[in-house]
């Protein structure tokens, strides 16, 4: 399994708004890598949350990248918005282009690392004939639009079937593709995420929750990666 180094990707859809700014100083202190950036529209998901405005005013407050994942349709027009308000990734669901490979080129035309998010129901030919144009695979292990939801277990199929895809693609002289699991991931399902093959662990209300919980972002965060440490190893 090639599927180190191992990032943790707070979810700021749990974050309190009203000291966004903070919680993203506090949480990437704390130890987190990648600042997890939920974009939704009130039209390809039922809730609506944040926009370029909010990304380019987090933007100055860390410098770990933004990992924008647009849950909107269409896309395209928001593509150019975020690249300038500061993002570094940006994901989009494949049912929400007309065409995949267009997106994803005007994602790296505009300076920022590509990726492609499944559903729980999404096959994989979404995959077939763009493995050479993502930089990210998103694995919803959730259905897409709030966050605190249960982890889907099924997903752990797809992200091993997805992991065979960027191991074969790799050793056949493909770039590197992260795989990124988003939706329910907690210290108590991380391990088994990552044995299936996952690297990138977005996680929401498990980390923000924290506050509610009389816990630090830090003490959290230690135990998301306790709990990654047997793959660690294994992946080492
Ligand atoms: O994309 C998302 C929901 O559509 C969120 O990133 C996800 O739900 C994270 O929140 P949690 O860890 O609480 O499940
Ligand atoms: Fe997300």
């Amino acid at each position: 399994m090639a599927n180190g180094p191992f990032r943790i990707a707070p979810s700021i859809l749990s974050a309190d708004f009203a000291r966004l700014g903070e919680e993203v100083e506090n949480v990437i202190a704390a130890g987190a890598d990648i600042v997890h950036f939920d974009v939704m529209d009130n039209h390809y998901v039922p809730n609506l949350t944040i926009g370029p405005l909010v990304c380019e005013a987090i933007r100055p407050r860390t410098k770990a990248p933004i990992d924008v994942h647009l849950m909107v349709k269409p896309v395209d027009a928001l593509v150019p918005m975020f690249a300038k308000a500061g993002a570094d990734i940006i994901s989009f669901h494949p049912e929400a282009s007309e065409h995949v490979d267009r997106t994803l080129a005007l994602i790296r035309e505009n300076g920022c690392k590509a990726g492609l998010a499944f559903n729980p129901a999404t096959p994989l030919h979404h995959l077939d004939h763009v493995m050479d144009r993502i930089d990210l695979i998103l694995v919803m292990s959730v259905n897409p639009g709030f966050g605190g939801q249960g982890f889907i277990p099924e997903a752990l199929v797809k992200i091993a079937q997805i992991r065979r895809r960027i191991d074969c693609h790799a050793a056949n002289g493909g770039q590197p593709i992260w795989l990124e699991v988003d939706g329910g991931v907690k210290p108590s399902n991380i391990g088994l995420i990552a044995e299936a093959g996952a690297d990138t662990f977005v996680a929401g209300s498990a980390i923000f929750g924290a506050r509610g919980a009389d816990r630090s972002y830090h003490e959290v965060l230690a135990d998301f990666r306790n709990a990654l440490e047997p793959a660690a190893r294994r992946a080492a």
